[in-house]
């Protein structure tokens, strides 16, 4: 029973009130320790602060804890947003976005993933992105998974060029916002980069099988040349003449 005195709707706003407050602190303490973090990880020395591993790791404890109503794509995209404003605050980068036949909803994609504090730049195919991220010193790419392209964009990565560095959506789901699959490319990040799938550049006549673990991503098949984008679980490469382009961390699965 309430009393003349109490109002339950006040109440449960002021409930509301002080859990904001609490978020807010906490976001603005998250802020303070990513200063300290700065002077520890001299970002400047590889031009990213981008840590595709460690934001795995994140992300899976975060669906692991998940619960109530609500949605994990509205938390996921709470704190892709959180860990990409604070990457950008590290180093500033652009993320280079594939703007072709889905422009809409790669840029969905992009603002699903990086929020509103970092720039994008589009570019009319995947090729163009590859490039960009080459020139640059720390910017990332954003480039659609089509099986069937009109020309082999990843005989621009690997080496000391840009590779891929994550794959999304990281949470697949059926009803998930932004559900394009695409790839995050970087140039080389060393031992932060996610290596629990593998991606290779391999060229063949037509005849080549590969192994029963392998998915091909993509293909390209020109003057009877085939040249498929393959993963792998793994570091096995998937061809005898099979060229490592990249890694990321398997998607979530509950
Ligand atoms: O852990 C780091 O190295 C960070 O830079 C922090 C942080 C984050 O905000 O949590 C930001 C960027 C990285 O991609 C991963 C995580």
């Amino acid at each position: 029973m309430n009393d003349a005195f109490s109002d339950p709707l006040a109440d449960i706003r002021r409930e509301i009130d002080r859990i904001d407050e609490a978020m807010h602190l906490l976001l603005m303490e998250r802020g303070a320790v990513i200063d300290r973090l700065v002077e520890i990880k001299r970002t400047s020395e590889t031009g990213s602060a981008f840590r595709p591993a460690r934001e795995a790791d994140m992300m899976r404890r975060l669906a692991a804890r998940h619960q109530g109503r609500l949605p994990l794509a509205t938390a996921e995209h709470l704190w892709r947003t959180i860990i990409a404003t604070f990457t950008h605050v590290q180093a500033p980068f652009t993320l280079h976005v594939e703007q072709g036949a889905r422009a809409l909803e790669m840029h969905d994609l992009a603002r699903f993933h990086v929020g509103f504090d970092v720039p994008l730049e589009g570019h009319g195919t995947a090729a163009r992105v590859v490039e960009a991220v080459r020139g640059s010193t720390g910017d990332l790419g954003l480039v659609r998974i089509d099986p069937a392209p009109a020309a082999a964009w990843w005989e621009g990565l690997g080496g000391d060029g840009p590779h891929v560095m994550a794959r999304l959506p990281f949470f697949p789901g059926p009803q998930r916002p932004a559900p394009l699959d695409a790839f995050v490319i970087a140039r080389p990040l060393g031992p932060a980069a996610a290596a629990e799938v593998t991606v290779w550049s391999t060229t063949d006549d037509g005849g080549e099988e590969l192994g029963n673990e392998a998915e091909t991503i993509a293909t390209v098949t020109r003057n009877g040349q085939r040249n498929r984008l393959v993963a792998v679980r793994g570091d096995a490469p998937p061809a005898p003449d099979a060229r490592p382009v990249g890694g990321y961390a398997a998607p979530f699965a509950p």
